[in-house]
């Protein structure tokens, strides 16, 4: 883990306390970020971010390129200084008015790239992160060195390669083990996968998420994918321009996302204009019940593929446009009706994309009747 040495600005020292304001602590929140800012040059790349993190529980920070992911993870780990706010943990603060350095903040970090040491064998880049305080003498190092391979289910054998032996997921795995080698009680994973291929990529996500699910280390994990996002994390934040979007546990910000770009970022959607009258949606694809309504009269509203079926006692009918089969399911494109039979309704015409398991159903130009199951999610229209 290096260390850059940052210097913390007169701002981030001592914060005025219009920038940092006191936050209910919880008692499980390991980690707390206050109203951090963080400019590069003339660029504000952090915009204020509030987060909370429980302690052993799991945040994915997802967002697009340039969102300002790397730099909150860096601020976390103390590889820099956030210019206003403060961060926290375990109610004690590490940045702001006080500066707790990177290499006594007990964080973990695992780079996208795994950054092991080549001219170190495993073993040795594994036992590079010991305290050896703790463990002295060769034996004591050995056994501590094979519990860690162990942990990320690599067989001890290893530690005597060097890492171009090794696959791209054994690397990311001993990557881990390096990083709990010194015990961290915080990890932060900075798009650990990226580089693996799909099949090893979730076999390492998978294996990673347990070892630091059993350890009960609290994780943080960055990444620009949502699926990953959604698959490890407990809790995901959404980061957009600086900002968080959105946070929440993966099934609610997925079904109900804040705005149209989370729900466009997070998965596809299909996203109509509507009519709303009290929690009724009606659009060309019927009405649509809406939990929580923003407004009334002229919105957007957002269905997910998977929540548009193909049911042959409904009134709803699209044309089939095309389709493309990916084995397990397709995906079928569709045109609704050029006019929806009530006026009050906006909209018509649209094309759709649907997910639907069986490809010998669709032909180009078929009739399907269409229904849509649970509920919509409306956006004011600005
Ligand atoms: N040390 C730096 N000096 C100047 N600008 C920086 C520095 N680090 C990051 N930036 C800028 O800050 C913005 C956010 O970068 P950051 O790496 O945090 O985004 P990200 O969401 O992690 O992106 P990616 O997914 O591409 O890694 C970018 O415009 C980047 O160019």
């Amino acid at each position: 883990m290096t260390e850059q040495n940052p210097t913390p600005t007169a701002a981030a020292r001592f914060p005025s306390p219009r920038v940092a304001p006191q936050i209910a602590q919880t008692a499980d929140h390991h980690l707390d970020i206050e109203e951090v800012t963080k400019d590069f040059g003339r660029q504000q790349v952090l915009k204020g971010i509030n987060l909370s993190v429980a302690r052993g529980g799991t945040t994915a920070i997802v967002g697009p390129s340039g969102s300002g992911k790397t730099t909150l993870l860096r601020l976390i780990a103390g590889f820099e200084a956030p210019d206003t706010g403060r961060i926290l943990m375990d109610g004690k603060e590490v940045a702001g008015s006080t500066w707790v350095p990177a290499h006594r903040r007990n964080i973990g970090y695992v780079a996208q790239d795994g950054a092991l040491f080549p001219h170190l064998s495993v073993g040795q880049n594994v036992a590079f992160g010991l305290d050896r305080e703790k463990f002295r003498g060769r034996k004591a190092v050995q056994e501590r060195v094979d519990e860690l391979l162990d942990m990320v289910a690599l067989d001890p054998a290893y530690a005597k390669r060097r890492p171009h032996q090794l696959s791209g997921g054994q690397q990311q795995r001993i990557a881990l083990a390096r990083a709990m080698a010194c015990e961290p009680e915080v990890m932060l994973l900075d798009e650990p996968f990226s580089a693996l291929d799909a099949g090893l990529r979730v076999a390492t996500r998978r294996a990673i998420g347990r070892v630091l699910h059993q350890a009960g280390v609290t994780t943080i994990l960055v990444t620009h994918d949502q699926a990953e996002a959604l698959s490890f994390a407990d809790q995901v934040a959404v980061m957009r321009g600086g900002r968080l979007a959105q946070i929440g546990n993966p099934f609610v910000v997925y079904t109900r996302p804040a705005d149209r770009a989370t729900a466009e970022f997070l998965g596809d959607a299909v996203i109509l204009d509507a009519w709303l009258e009290g929690s009724l949606a009606m659009c060309s694809l019927g009405a649509i019940p809406v939990r929580r309504p923003p407004a009334q009269g002229r919105v957007q509203i957002m269905l997910r593929p998977e929540q548009i079926r193909i049911a042959a006692d409904s009134r709803i009918h699209g044309t089939v446009l095309d389709w493309d089969y990916f084995g397990p399911e397709s995906s079928v494109r569709i045109k609704l009706p050029e006019r929806p039979a009530d006026p009050r309704i906006p909209g018509g015409g649209e094309i759709i994309t649907i997910r639907h398991w069986n490809a010998a159903m669709a032909r180009a130009g078929m009739d399907l009747a269409l229904k849509v199951i649970g509920e919509g999610v409306a956006f004011p229209i600005d």
